[in-house]
């Protein structure tokens, strides 16, 4: 943690960086809600002053017109955390969500809430905070089963697939796509699908970068017994060569732990078996101390005999039959199956392979146990677990599908329609990143950065802009952004992305690192973010992502890409080898027996690590890592399409991860790759928004006042009767002047983000009005309703008051009363021992006031009175006392509104309307 006196030195830093008028500018500038409201010229420098003073005075989101801007503080906190505990209330993030739960109660459209940003930057964070937003709106709050069930699943989620990276302690090494569907405007099922595991990590972790976190939280968290058992005492993460290759400095271990309690409650609670899951996790650990080596005779030696016979005795299958798995090699030949002995390499690959393939397949299996315990009862046909079909609607118009799947070489076909348009999902997927080695699964993390960031370039800027021209409209503001089709074109183009050559070349039976990085080099080194860095090397080149350059090393690219567990190492897991139901589950579909062949073992295949469902249906050709990641993209993209977007542009507030500390140029950096400053220029200036006559009308309708629809001919004579009807009633508004624009389109009225802003606004005062009125409305219809019979009652309980205290009425309707009141004994006991009163006897009667009070002042008796009239009109005892007269107030009478008045030996009661004070000041009196 970061000491205060460290934070305000940088904030004087800083404040000596931006010069005089620092504290005024801060002031100014942190009250902007709205990045579009900045005045003056529109710059990056304005834009990261204003960042930089919400920074400092803890705003760290501000809105830049629908799109909401959040800065990470790096205040430390596990993401999974956020959903357990609850959150600090976040008004525009949380506004963000109830606009999704509104806006898909008005349209019925599918909403999806989009957290970018590069690594580091609070994606995840954010996306677990808006995610219990969305429960508290839509989901019945977080003491439900269904929310218990999703954070127990994040929960074990994120110990399985969160690693330090360089960027980023907590990074999510896995894409996640939250998919939340609704009907009534209430969350009925949460799915969970997931992007990509970075499953090299498990056995080659980089120098300052740690492996999963669930290894670290089981070595500190497992007990010696438990130890014992799983086979490992004795080891740490110093002695673990899946682990020690990275950073081993020893985390707080008592967090260490108390995560891993939290993620075996959590596992619990979806009915996984605890020991299962540690068995695997326990022989991953060890299967990276096997090493084989050239041994004397034909077959190869062992280091690590003991850890083999632990991972056998873990897996449940015997540690001969293993040794075979890993050190032979089945081969089909025309129908001949022919074994021959694996080299070195050959055998260690697979050692590595089936450590990812158990850690990958386990994470598979428990995300797929997680995801079916609520089953929907929709007819929702998603394909493996990535793939939705959930996407009729089109709000973007038809133009804005066009231009992202203009992209035609990468998307793949296969898509349907469904009946069904509702659920409000929730993406955090990769941020781009640099790492120290950056290799292809770097690549495909970047590949999905590109992705997003494209998909919002083509929803804010690109698909409006043309939409603007196909309807011949000028606009006076034309917004420059940075396309970055073209590096995704040299990605993943069908006919010579890099991506593309990758697939081509491990389909040669003959494929070398070499020939698939001078093929790459040979198509794309006159292309602009393509580049050979110095000095030259075979296997390296560069990108230029639209978020910084990025050298690849593409040693692995092959062997990774290929994604390869030989036959010989899975048909040790059948169900006959072995007695370990959970693992063999794990392979159970390419154990499965083939038809007419009864024979158990190898049949010379090559399977997956993670197998794709559409891999069974192929009969024999096999997908790749990056050709699945693709289509897994494709079917996003395919998906968010058909819903409406609401961006989260996160940032980092420095690379260090360091808490509290802006650094101005990170910030740059990163308003240039999300094109902050453009979207600025769009929003503040522009004609961002566009919406179809028809939905337009019928969103805005109240504003047709007495106008009558029908009297007018076209949808767009309608739009301009709300137009105008507009403007009449913002002059008559009193919500903050905005200056507003908009333009008659084809098919389209194209508007400002002011015109936006202004009609929402105005929208929710007409429509609170109008709730206002039906509510005050119908009370006194209710009211009306029952007044006759309220009238009643009222008149006959002022009857009874009347009547004498000791009449039988009274007393049966006080016997009444207090038998509703004993029925509730609790009440009356507390009650009773609250006020100090016995419950046997009648409570005292109160002693008379010792004064009274006039003109807000407190008299003591006696005091002066003047009569205002005579009394009695008729003599008593000869006496009456004058008008004018003075007389001596001595104290309250029992007659009520009485008083009694002594004059010349006369006592009488006297009505105190008749008595007027005299002079206050003379009177004994004090103030009350
Ligand atoms: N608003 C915030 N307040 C406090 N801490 C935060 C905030 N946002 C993020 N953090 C912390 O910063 C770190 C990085 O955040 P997070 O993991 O959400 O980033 P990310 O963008 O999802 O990164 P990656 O793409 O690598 O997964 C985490 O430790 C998180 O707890």
């Amino acid at each position: 943690m970061e000491k205060e006196d460290d934070v305000s030195a940088n904030k004087s830093d800083n404040q000596n960086i931006l010069g005089e008028g620092w504290c005024l500018a801060m002031t100014d500038f942190s009250l902007i809600e709205d990045l579009t409201h900045l005045v003056g010229p529109l710059t990056e420098e304005t834009v990261v002053r204003c960042l930089q003073a919400k920074f400092y005075s803890q705003r760290f989101q501000c809105k830049l017109g629908p799109v909401v801007v959040s800065l990470n503080n790096n205040r430390y906190r596990p993401a999974a955390r956020c959903l357990v505990e609850p959150a600090q209330p976040q008004w525009l993030l949380d506004g963000l969500v109830r606009e999704a739960v509104t806006q898909h109660a008005d349209t019925g459209h599918s909403q999806a809430i989009i957290c970018s940003g590069e690594s580091g930057s609070g994606k995840t964070f954010w996306a677990m905070h808006m995610l219990r937003q969305l429960f508290d709106l839509a989901g019945g709050g977080s003491e439900t089963d269904a929310f218990k069930h999703l954070s127990a699943t994040l929960t074990v989620l994120r110990s399985l697939c969160s690693a330090a990276t360089v960027t980023n302690t907590e990074s999510s090494r896995v894409g996640f796509f939250i998919e939340n569907f609704i009907t009534d405007s209430a969350i009925y099922r949460t799915k969970i699908h997931s992007y990509l595991l970075d499953r090299e990590r498990v056995c080659s972790v980089q120098q300052n970068e740690r492996n999963y976190h669930i290894f670290y939280q089981m070595l500190a968290g497992l007990g010696p017994e438990e130890k014992a058992k799983l086979h490992l005492t004795g080891y740490s993460m110093h002695n673990l060569s899946y682990l020690s290759l990275g950073n081993t400095h020893v985390w707080n271990e008592m967090e260490e732990k108390s995560r891993f309690d939290a993620w075996k409650n959590s596992l619990g609670i979806l009915g996984i078996p605890f020991s299962d899951v540690m068995r695997i996790f326990s022989a991953i650990l060890l299967l990276g101390n096997i090493e084989f080596i050239e041994g004397t005779g034909l077959e190869l030696d062992i280091i690590g005999n003991n850890e083999i016979k632990s991972v056998a005795a873990l897996l449940g299958v015997s540690g001969v039959a293993l040794y075979r798995g890993f050190t032979t090699r089945t081969r089909n030949t025309r129908g001949q199956l022919c074994k021959s002995l694996a080299d070195v390499y050959s055998a260690n690959a697979t050692r590595n392979a089936l450590a990812k393939s158990l850690y990958s397949r386990t994470v598979a299996a428990i995300l797929k146990r997680a995801n079916s315990l609520r089953r929907p009862n929709i007819n929702s046909s998603l394909s493996g677990s990535t793939e939705s079909n959930l996407h009729h609607v089109d709000p973007g118009g038809t133009s804005f599908s066009e231009q992202m799947f203009s992209r035609s070489s990468s998307i793949r076909s296969g898509y349907e329609k469904t009946k069904y348009d509702g659920f409000i999902s929730i993406i955090d997927m990769f941020g781009f990143e640099t790492a120290q080695k950056n290799q292809l699964e770097q690549l495909c993390v970047n590949l999905c950065a590109e992705t997003i960031q494209h998909f919002y370039n083509t929803y804010i800027f690109k698909s409006t802009m043309q939409a603007l021209k196909d309807e011949d409209i000028q606009t006076e503001v034309e917004v420059r952004y940075l396309d970055n089709e073209p590096i995704l074109e040299l990605l993943t183009s069908q006919r010579n992305g890099i991506l593309n050559i990758l697939d081509i070349e491990c389909a040669q039976p003959r494929s070398s690192i070499e020939v698939y990085t001078s093929k790459v080099k040979a198509h794309h080194r006159v292309n602009n973010y393509f580049f050979e860095p110095l000095p030259k090397a075979d296997t390296i080149f560069g990108i230029r992502h639209f978020a910084g350059r990025v050298v690849y090393n593409a040693d692995n690219f092959l062997q990774n890409n290929q994604d390869t567990l030989p036959d010989d190492v899975v048909s040790v897991f059948s169900k006959q080898n072995c007695n370990f139901g959970f693992v063999s589950h794990l392979f159970a579909q390419e154990n499965k027996p083939v038809a007419g062949d009864v024979s158990s073992g190898p049949h010379g295949l090559k399977h997956r690590i993670l197998p794709n469902s559409s891999d069974f249906k192929r009969n024999g050709t096999r997908g790749t890592l990056s050709s699945d990641f693709q289509t897994k993209l494709d079917n996003l993209l395919k998906t968010l399409m058909h819903s409406k977007p609401h961006f989260v542009l996160c940032l980092k507030s420095n690379d260090r991860g360091e808490m509290d500390q802006f650094d101005g140029d990170v910030i740059i950096r990163q308003l240039r790759s999300l094109q902050v400053l453009e979207t600025v220029h769009l929003m503040a200036g522009g004609i961002p928004h566009r919406m179809r006559y028809k939905s337009f009308n019928n969103r805005y309708k109240i504003f047709f006042g007495h106008t009558k629809p029908y009297q007018l001919d076209t949808q767009q004579d309608q739009c301009k009767a709300i137009l105008n009807n507009f403007l009449k009633a913002m002059d008559e508004s009193k919500l903050p002047y905005v200056s507003t624009q908009w333009m008659y389109g084809k098919k389209h009225i194209f508007f400002s983000e002011g015109t936006r802003q202004q009609l929402e606004a105005m929208r929710a005062e007409r429509i609170n009005k109008a709730a206002a009125i039906i509510q005050a409305y119908w009370k006194g219809r209710l009211c009306r309703k029952y007044w006759s019979r309220y009238k009643h009652q009222l008149l006959s309980d002022r009857e009874s008051v009347k009547s004498s205290k000791t009449g039988s009425s009274w007393k049966s309707n006080k016997a009444k009363k207090v038998a509703i009141i004993r029925k509730d004994e609790n009440l009356l006991q507390q009650a009773s021992k609250y006020y100090n009163i016995s419950l046997e006897s009648a409570p005292s009667v109160p002693p008379n006031r010792l004064y009274c009070v006039a003109k807000n002042i407190r008299l003591g008796y006696p005091h002066h009175r003047i009569m205002k009239d005579d009394y009695p009109k008729e003599p008593v005892n000869g006496k009456v006392l004058s008008r004018g007269e003075e007389v001596d107030v001595v104290g309250p009478s029992a007659k009520r509104g009485h008083l009694i008045v002594k004059n010349s030996n006369i006592v009488m009661d006297v009505p105190y309307h008749l008595l007027d004070l005299k002079t206050i000041p003379e009177l004994p009196a004090m103030d009350i």
